[in-house]
């Protein structure tokens, strides 16, 4: 009897391992069908549907986190690579539809794939809906498992997918250069987790952390209410002149836009709260080694941000106060899990029946795509989103604030939230308190945000 040598088992990402904390080992968790991350492009050219499908096909070959089964049967979940297989594209007619309609009815399409499903068991964790206006003019969705993909991803996915179509389309194979693929980054992780970078973020972590608790919201119904578990999103454009005052005192205070946003985000919480002593969640993109840039995979990294706004007089203090500790917190930026093992109690608070975490982020991806070219075809990503919807894309336990700053400081921003705990209502609510203390502390950042 042939013994054959074990095959040796993919780690998963520390990521990956971060979101297990939040599987409930139903369908509505991380790994349920309803966790994925979207994208939409409006394509204008000559789309060859044949090509596209192939081109299907060799992005799920190129990156194999898109044919990745997490597993986990057993006492240690690991990854599990599968074949190159090829996404099946649906293809909807969009005929007849007056041009100065087809933005809105691209957006429709893109909501309307979000509220689909995507099941994490079935690979290829990659699903595409192209709808056509006419023979030039389309609107492309894709829908990628979210533990597999994040917004990152998604454009290179994207990009790949068109170069791929471009071959396709002139009968040649398409012929990229190779890529790093998740699992090394995963175990490359695991390699570095004891190295003297990681070791000096951990003392960093233990110190910024110590008695620290993530600040959480008291949800209109309890957990323990057992109602089925649904993600609602709320989108909002935010006012130019607010949006480019914003800008502005950013540039004024070497800040990034992220960090004006979000101190005003803080202001608004401490409100709300009734506390100074702040710990609230951000993302990362995780993507801090450029050998990784190009690498599809679920690289997010959920960063705990600690300020303390006792004594701030004026806005223009929690700014500086946000700076420094989003600039501590960037340079440290290790996976969360190692972070927690410094501070063990500090998500305490969401182990209750009634309270829940509200992270807050800025969306920044190097691929954002407007009038890119790809062969014949002309794209451009829809970021611009403003249509709410009932039932979208999963966020595990919590809510989630986001923002997207356009490239002429236009900006966007949703509010993902869970409608078996908080009311819409008390979502519009929310935003509208944060909309206003954000438009009084960037127009008047002299003044006292927390009167
Ligand atoms: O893209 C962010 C991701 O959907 C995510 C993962 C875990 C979370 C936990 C608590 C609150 C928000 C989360 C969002």
């Amino acid at each position: 009897m042939t013994t054959v040598a074990p095959v040796e088992q993919i780690p998963l990402s520390f990521h990956q391992e971060f979101l297990c904390a939040f599987d409930t080992g139903t369908t509505e968790g991380p790994f349920g069908p309803r966790y994925h991350v979207v994208g939409a492009w409006r394509l204008r050219g000559e789309l060859d549907l044949t090509a596209l499908e192939a081109a299907l096909g060799d992005v799920v070959a190129r990156h194999e986190a898109l044919r990745t089964v997490i597993v986990r049967d057993g006492e240690r979940p690991y990854q599990r690579v599968l074949a190159p297989c090829s996404p099946r594209l649906t293809v909807r007619d969009l005929g007849g539809c007056p041009a100065d309609e087809r933005e809105s009815r691209a957006e429709e399409l893109l909501n309307e794939v979000e509220s689909g499903t995507n099941d994490a068991c079935e690979v290829p964790l990659l699903r595409a809906v192209v709808g056509r206006f006419d023979d030039t003019d389309a609107v492309l969705v894709l829908n990628a498992h979210h533990t597999a993909a994040d917004a990152w991803s998604i454009d290179v996915i994207l990009r790949d997918l068109l170069a791929c179509h471009a071959a396709r389309a002139e009968g040649t194979e398409p012929d990229l250069p190779d890529v790093p693929q998740y699992q090394e980054y995963a175990r490359h992780e695991r390699e570095n987790a004891d190295s003297p970078a990681a070791v000096a973020a951990r003392a960093y972590w233990r110190d910024t952390l110590r008695d620290a608790r993530i600040t959480a919201l008291r949800s209109d119904r309890p957990r323990s209410a057992g109602a089925p578990k649904a993600t609602s999103w709320h989108r909002f454009a935010v006012d130019t002149e607010v949006a480019s005052a914003a800008v502005s005192l950013a540039g004024e205070l070497k800040s990034s836009p992220f960090m004006v946003l979000f101190a005003a985000y803080q202001v608004f919480l401490s409100r709300l709260t009734g506390t100074d002593d702040l710990v609230v969640p951000t993302f990362t993109p995780g993507r801090g080694n450029a050998r990784f840039h190009e690498t599809v995979g679920s690289f997010i990294n959920f960063l705990p941000l600690r300020t303390d706004l006792s004594g701030c007089g004026t806005f223009r203090d929690v700014v500086r106060r946000t700076r420094q500790a989003c600039l501590g917190a960037y340079s440290h930026d290790v996976p969360f899990v190692q972070i927690l093992g410094e501070a063990p109690t500090l998500m305490a608070p969401v182990a209750s029946d009634d309270l829940q975490v509200s992270a807050f982020q800025a969306i920044s991806s190097p691929y954002l795509a407007t009038d890119e070219r790809a062969g014949g075809l002309t794209y451009s990503k829809l970021w611009r989103r403003t249509v709410s919807q009932e039932v979208g894309s999963d966020v595990p336990d919590g809510i989630l604030w986001t923002l997207h700053i356009g490239p002429s400081n236009d900006m966007v921003g949703s509010l993902g939230f869970n409608s078996n705990r908080f009311d819409a209502d008390t979502m519009s609510r929310m935003l509208a308190d944060f909309l206003r203390v954000l438009r009084a502390a960037v127009t008047a950042p002299d003044t006292d945000p927390r009167r």
